[in-house]
Parts: C-alpha cells; sequence; structure tokens
C-alpha cells in the first residue's frame, strides 16, 4: 500500500537542478549560483536566457552571437502568422499563448528532434517569438498595427515598443529588463514541473512548454499578477485596509501575498517594489504604489504574508503601460528562459516521472448490468 501523500507535494524533491537555487528562510534566489541581487539591473535577459539555457554567462563575442540567433530565429511559421487574427478573436491572452505556441512547433525546424542541440535551438527559437505572439495577438485584437521589432533593441524594448505603440525611455527599458530576470527561474514551481513532467516522456519541447503555459496561467501561480491589478482597481485608494481586512475576515485569499517556499520577504520582491516607486513617481500619480505598501501593511500585520513576485509586478507592469490582461503573458515571455532549460536538463538526464498515489475510492464494488443499476 501507498504512503500517505502530502497534500500539494511540499517539500517533496521532485528533480535535481543545476538550474536555480532557493533559500527560503533567508529569502534568497540563485541561478546557477549568482545571486538574484547581483544579476538584477547589471544582467540583461538575453544574457540570463544564456546562462540557464546554455550553462554560463556569455562573453560579448557569445552574446553577440546569440542575440543573432535570437533575431534569426523570432520569424513566425506561416502556420502560427495565419491562425493569430481568429485565435486574438476568440482566446483570452494565455490561451490565445498557448495556441500560438503550440502551433509555432508545425513551423519548427527542428520539430522532430529532442536532440541537445536541436533542443537548443528550439530553447532560442521560443524564447524569441514568444514576446512578438504576444504582440502580434495584442496587435490583431485591437485593430491596430504592431511596429516591426528593432534588430538593435533588445527583447525588453522590442516588446514595449510593439505593445505600447511608443518608444520607450532608457530607464523604462531596463526597469523592464530586470524584470524579465527576476522571472526567469524559480525551481520547481507548479509550471516547470509540469514541463519536466511532459519532457520527462521524451515528449518534444513545444509540447512541455504548453503544458508549462497552461500552468502558469491559474490565479495560484503566475496568473496572480493580473488579479492584483484587479484588486487595486476594485478598491477606492482611501479605503484599503478595510477593503484588506474585510477581505480577509471573509476568508479570502489576497493575490501576490504567500508563497510555498519563501518565509521571508522574496528577493524578487525587494527590487519591484522599488521599481514600482520609480516608475510611480516618474508617472506623477503614485496611487497604485501607495495602495501597495497599505496592502502589504496590512496583510503582514492581519496574516504576517509577505507579497511575492507578483504582488509589486502588477503595478510596475501597468506604469510601464502594459495592458493588465497581458501581465501573465509577460511572465511566460520571461519563464521561458527557464521552462526550456529545464526541458533541457531533464532530457539529458532522463527517467519518466511517475509518483504513486494513495486510493480513496470505495473496495469491492458488485457488477451489476446496466439495467440494474
Ligand atoms: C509566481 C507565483 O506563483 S507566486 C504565487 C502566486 N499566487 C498568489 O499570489 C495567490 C495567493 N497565494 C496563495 O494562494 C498561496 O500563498 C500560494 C498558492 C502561493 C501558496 O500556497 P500553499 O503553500 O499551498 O499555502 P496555502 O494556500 O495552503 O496557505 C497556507 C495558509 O495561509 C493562508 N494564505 C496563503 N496565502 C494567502 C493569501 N494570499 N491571502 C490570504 N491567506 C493566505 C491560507 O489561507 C492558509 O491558511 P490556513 O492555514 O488558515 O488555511
Ligand atoms: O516557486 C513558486 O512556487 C512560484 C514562484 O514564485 C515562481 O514560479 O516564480
Amino acid at each position: 500500500m501507498a504512503d500517505k501523500p502530502t497534500k500539494g507535494l511540499a517539500d517533496v524533491v521532485a528533480a535535481s537542478t543545476a538550474l536555480s537555487d532557493i533559500d527560503g528562510k533567508a529569502g534568497r534566489l540563485f541561478y546557477r549560483g549568482y545571486d538574484i541581487h547581483d544579476l538584477a539591473g547589471r544582467a540583461t535577459f538575453e544574457e540570463t536566457a544564456h546562462l540557464l539555457q546554455r550553462g554560463k554567462l556569455p562573453s560579448r563575442a557569445e552574446l553577440a552571437e546569440f542575440g543573432a540567433e535570437l533575431v534569426r530565429g523570432r520569424e513566425l511559421g506561416s502556420l502560427v502568422s495565419a491562425n493569430i487574427p481568429e485565435i486574438a478573436e476568440k482566446q483570452k491572452p494565455m490561451e490565445a499563448l498557448r495556441s500560438l505556441v503550440s502551433l509555432s512547433g508545425a513551423d519548427d525546424l527542428d520539430k522532430d528532434s529532442i536532440e541537445p542541440d536541436a533542443n537548443l535551438r528550439k530553447a532560442a527559437r521560443l524564447t524569441a517569438q514568444q514576446p512578438l505572439l504576444v504582440a502580434r495577438y495584442h496587435a490583431a485584437r485591437t485593430g491596430g498595427r504592431t511596429p516591426e521589432p528593432d534588430a538593435e533593441l533588445n527583447i525588453a524594448a522590442n516588446f514595449l515598443l510593439q505593445v505600447t505603440g511608443r518608444m520607450p525611455e532608457r530607464r523604462e527599458i531596463e526597469i523592464f529588463d530586470a524584470c524579465l530576470v527576476l522571472h526567469a527561474d524559480h525551481t520547481m514551481n507548479a509550471s516547470t514541473f509540469a514541463a519536466r513532467v511532459c519532457a520527462a516522456t521524451l515528449s518534444d519541447m513545444h509540447s512541455a512548454i504548453v503544458a508549462a503555459i497552461g500552468t502558469l496561467k491559474g490565479p495560484l501561480h503566475g496568473g496572480a499578477n493580473e488579479q492584483v491589478m484587479k484588486t487595486l482597481e476594485s478598491i477606492s485608494p482611501s479605503g484599503v485596509a478595510q477593503a484588506v481586512r474585510d477581505r480577509l475576515a471573509a476568508g479570502e485569499k489576497i493575490m501576490g501575498f504567500g508563497h510555498r517556499v519563501y518565509k521571508t520577504e522574496d528577493p524578487r520582491a525587494t527590487h519591484l517594489r522599488k521599481m514600482s516607486q520609480e516608475l510611480a513617481e516618474a508617472s506623477g500619480d503614485d496611487t497604485y504604489y501607495r495602495m501597495s505598501k497599505e496592502m502589504e501593511e496590512v496583510v503582514f500585520e492581519t496574516k504576517g504574508l509577505y507579497p511575492n513576485v507578483d504582488f509589486y509586478a502588477a503595478s510596475v507592469y501597468h506604469y510601464l503601460g502594459i495592458p493588465t490582461d497581458l501581465f501573465t503573458p509577460v511572465f511566460s515571455i520571461s519563464r521561458m528562459s527557464g521552462w526550456t532549460a529545464h526541458v533541457i536538463e531533464q532530457h539529458a538526464d532522463n527517467r519518466l516521472i511517475r509518483p504513486d498515489s494513495e486510493y480513496i475510492g470505495e473496495r469491492d464494488q458488485k457488477w451489476k448490468p446496466i439495467e440494474e443499476r
């Protein structure tokens, strides 16, 4: 007979990884041994993707080569391009992204291979294409035209340009780039686990990423950032404390708070709080930043919970001009670098992931023909 399950697999070690590590008590996060506090604001998202997917921070030459591969790789295939208008009409952003990434597998040059070199090429293409998919989807549903990506700009700048329709300021690009770095990988979070389970059947990278996107979408995971913004918009700026207390008293969860692993401040939230403050001050309207600070204080006083990565990301993305329902797709744009690296790692040293379950149903049922039921 199987042992009792640990609900939600809390504290179960489900994989070995050299990609990221968390110290939940100290509130620290490392990508391949580099402290997130050293990377955020210094390494670009492209350098971080190289670190995760290719094992090291790139030299200048390696970064130029990787950057060129990303530029070449972002070209969308005909199947995906042809379907964007109808998908934009019928699906919400995360559903659309799941569909579009799935379709993009059809045109992938290495689609039939899970060999290491093919996986590296696919990881670069998926990382390069996803921002474009989100931007094209957004243009299709708003009836606008997406500016073409500029080969001189990085992924962060091109995405802001394409989604907001205006050239972002240098500081906005730096902040958004740091957001992408902060969201890139996070040990065995639910979407990464989903990707690894799929990859461990020796399925292909696009299939694993589709599983990951579907898993990120839920409000207990990446979908929380959109919910945070909706909460801020639904509360009066003068009634924050009361609204939060009322929701907690009613047994509701406040999105953007709590974490399975961190027992103290999420180190990513430390950066995002500062970014939110800076952008709020620059915008001349710091309402959402002030409301967020007050929410943070009340949730801590009442429940002892800290904000997670999704909490201040909401106001940061809002101040950057990103539409609220694209917040979770933005998370996905960043996490693609980590997911793909985990698929590469899983394929490189694979064993089928197949845990056990505890049976809690009826036993010894007697068969009855359909006429007698
Ligand atoms: C990128 C990310 O995925 S970060 C997480 C994004 N998700 C959210 O922000 C959603 C809100 N937060 C949550 O639902 C949870 O904290 C999770 C899903 C992140 C972690 O879940 P778990 O580790 O399973 O913790 P669980 O949900 O069991 O919470 C433990 C206790 O804290 C409470 N709690 C946890 N988070 C919250 C919250 N945000 N608001 C109010 N209470 C909370 C629970 O109600 C529970 O209380 P109880 O013991 O009295 O029943
Ligand atoms: O680790 C988790 O459970 C969720 C999280 O913060 C992330 O995926 O970034």
